[in-house]
């Protein structure tokens, strides 16, 4: 970037987006240039009626060409705003769209700490408020804003053909109230910056009040949950009010120096006029011409901090360009399935959430992981399937560390229902086919059967054609389990990692969905996380986790003899399943 141009470099421009931006530019100023069309024709036109009034004869010839030259004229006003209007708007979505598309492919490679150091809505806001501020500047201001200093000066050279001295009056003030505008940008950038951190602390209130909202209405906490949301809301109003005034005063300040040309025009006008070193038509040319001269940038001067604090938007877009994306090889090349966690040290932050944690899942063989809540069990299905990098130790596949795999690259090697199922705002079928993009219609049905999908989906107004909404929020939690479910059996993948598969299921479904699962699982690496032991009692291996350490591990019946905590916890599981209410 650093043998860029300035504006390229100042605003993160990308070639091409620089590229239409001069074309934008270009357009603006010829809409401009075209614009004075008409008032030139009207001087010229006074011109002979003046001379007539003089005593000569009016040449009624030149009056009609003018007319026609007029007429042109509109066309080609109308031509130009219209060609300008494409290239302009066009360009401007095109590039935004462009940007939204490389920050979620972006995304989707970064390592999943990313996404723990930066909250969703953070990183929502850098894909849809900061692109729209970056597409309305280079849509309506920059382009503009250019265009309006290039005819401004196009036209002072021209009318300095006819009198350099109320030209440079007209030009004069330009500088001027760009350096007022300028003079103000550090307080504002300042300003600009709180509001984009008040902004941020208000979206992330919103979206914990929408997501919270049944728990917020079940325990009658509106009054707490809503205050968090009204003091975030009110500390934005506070600071958008000290933006707006901070913009106001500089630009009615830069506006006011601005207009102080056409004062300039008029005074030196006259001046000259009455010392007869200037005649009326040439002074009635600059009146009329000096109105309108500072039109497109008067417009455009309420965005003006606007667009000279852009850089804090896009420089928070180049930071999660610049974000280094999961290390690996692209090809994840392993000669068994066989996992390996050898002695695994790893926490989210500080705070050790595993602590040295071995095991192997064997290939062909079900391993389960269980243990208290909070006892790293889905910690280590990240870790499986490379979400996140252990700080020591590793997590090996057929014997290779995967931190020597790009993340994308290994997961293509595993199949996993999460206890939280994402659905995406797609039909059925497509949210099935994610498990594999170029599975049949035969194969998704096939898949929806096997996972016992059918017997809800057929249910649905247009069966799989049937639009799930947004997140699915019409099925019910074991309806969504057993899609993700169905998804993974699509993927046919070698390793299968199920957290909490099963949790959401009445204990009817459950049977039938673990009959599922043990087709899927046939010959394959399985690792499954359960609360309910009975769920995972006919596991190859089952290893007990507590406080992130392997408390023990074995078969359910070598541990149920060995009566540490999973004898512990069995047990309580099946005194529970005894009580009544
Ligand atoms: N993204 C995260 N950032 C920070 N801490 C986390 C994160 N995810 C989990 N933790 C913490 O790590 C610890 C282990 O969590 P984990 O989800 O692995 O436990 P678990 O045994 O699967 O629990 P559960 O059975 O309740 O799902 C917990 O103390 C949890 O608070």
């Amino acid at each position: 970037m650093a043998d860029k141009p300035l504006i390229q470099r100042s605003f993160g421009l990308t070639d091409d987006a620089y590229r239409d931006l001069k074309g934008s530019a270009l357009a603006c100023t010829v809409t401009n240039l075209s614009l004075m069309i008409p008032f030139v024709v009207t001087v010229a036109a006074f011109g002979c009626i003046l001379d007539a009034l003089t005593g000569r004869p009016l040449d009624a010839n030149a009056l009609w060409w003018l007319c026609g030259a007029g007429a042109v004229g509109l066309v080609a006003v109308f031509l130009a705003a219209r060609h300008d209007y494409r290239k302009t708007y066009l360009s401007a979505y095109t590039q935004s769209e462009r940007v939204r598309l490389d920050l979620a492919d972006h995304l989707r490679k970064l390592p999943m700490s990313f996404f723990n150091r930066r909250g969703v809505s953070d990183v929502a806001e850098s894909i849809m408020g900061d692109v729209t501020g970056l597409e309305s500047m280079l849509s309506s201001t920059l382009p503009q804003l250019i265009a309006g200093c290039a005819s401004t000066v196009i036209v002072c050279a021209l009318l300095a053909l006819f009198d350099w001295r109320l030209a440079l009056c007209v030009v004069v003030t330009l500088p001027l109230a760009f350096g007022i505008v300028l003079g103000g940008r550090a307080r504002e950038r300042r300003l600009f910056e709180r509001q984009n951190a008040a902004r941020l602390e208000a979206l992330a209130q919103v979206q914990e009040y929408v997501e919270g909202i049944k728990d917020i209405r079940a325990c009658r906490m509106v009054g707490p949950a809503a205050k968090g949301l009204a003091g975030a809301l009110e500390a934005l109003k506070r600071i958008a009010f000290k933006v707006e005034l901070a913009v106001d005063v500089s630009v009615s300040s830069a506006n006011t120096v601005l207009r102080a040309g056409i004062g300039l025009v008029v005074f030196a006008g006259v001046h000259l006029l009455t010392g007869g070193a200037l005649s009326f038509t040439t002074l009635l040319m600059f009146l009329l011409i000096v109105s309108r001269v500072y039109g497109p940038i008067v417009s455009i001067a309420p965005q003006l901090p606007n667009l000279l604090n852009l850089s804090t938007k896009t420089a928070r877009i180049q930071a999660v360009m610049a974000e280094p994306e999961s290390t690996g090889r692209k090809e994840a090349a392993v000669e068994s399935h066989r996992i390996e966690f050898d002695r695994v040290t790893f926490g989210y932050g500080e705070r050790p959430v595993l602590r040295e944690v071995s095991f192997t899942a064997e290939e062909g063989q079900v391993t389960a992981l269980v243990g208290l809540s909070g006892s790293g069990k889905s910690t280590c299905a990240k870790l499986a399937a490379r979400f996140w990098d252990p700080q020591e130790g590793a997590v090996r596949a057929g014997g290779a560390d995967i931190r020597g795999f790009s993340e994308e690259s290994w997961l293509s090697h595993m199949a996993i229902v999460f206890q939280d199922v994402v659905l995406f705002d797609d039909t059925v079928a497509e949210n099935i086919r994610i498990g594999r993009a170029d599975a049949t219609d035969e194969e998704v049905r096939e898949a929806a059967r096997a996972a016992h999908c059918l017997e809800f989906v057929e249910r649905l107004p247009q069966g799989f054609d049937t639009p799930l909404g947004e997140n699915g929020a019409a099925l019910s939690g074991g309806e969504r389990q057993r899609l993700s479910i169905a998804r993974a059996l699509l993927k046919d993948a070698p390793v299968v990692l199920l957290d909490e598969a099963t949790s959401a299921l009445d204990p009817e479904n459950e049977t039938l969905v673990q009959e599922a699962i043990g087709a899927l699982a046939r010959g394959k690496t399985v690792l499954v996380i359960a609360h309910r032991l009975r769920t995972v009692a006919g596991a190859h291996k089952i290893v007990v986790l507590d406080a992130g350490a392997v408390a023990e591990q074995g078969t359910h019946d070598e541990l149920l003899a060995a009566k540490g905590l999973y004898a512990r916890l069995w047990s309580l599981q099946q005194q529970s399943l005894g009580w009544s209410l």
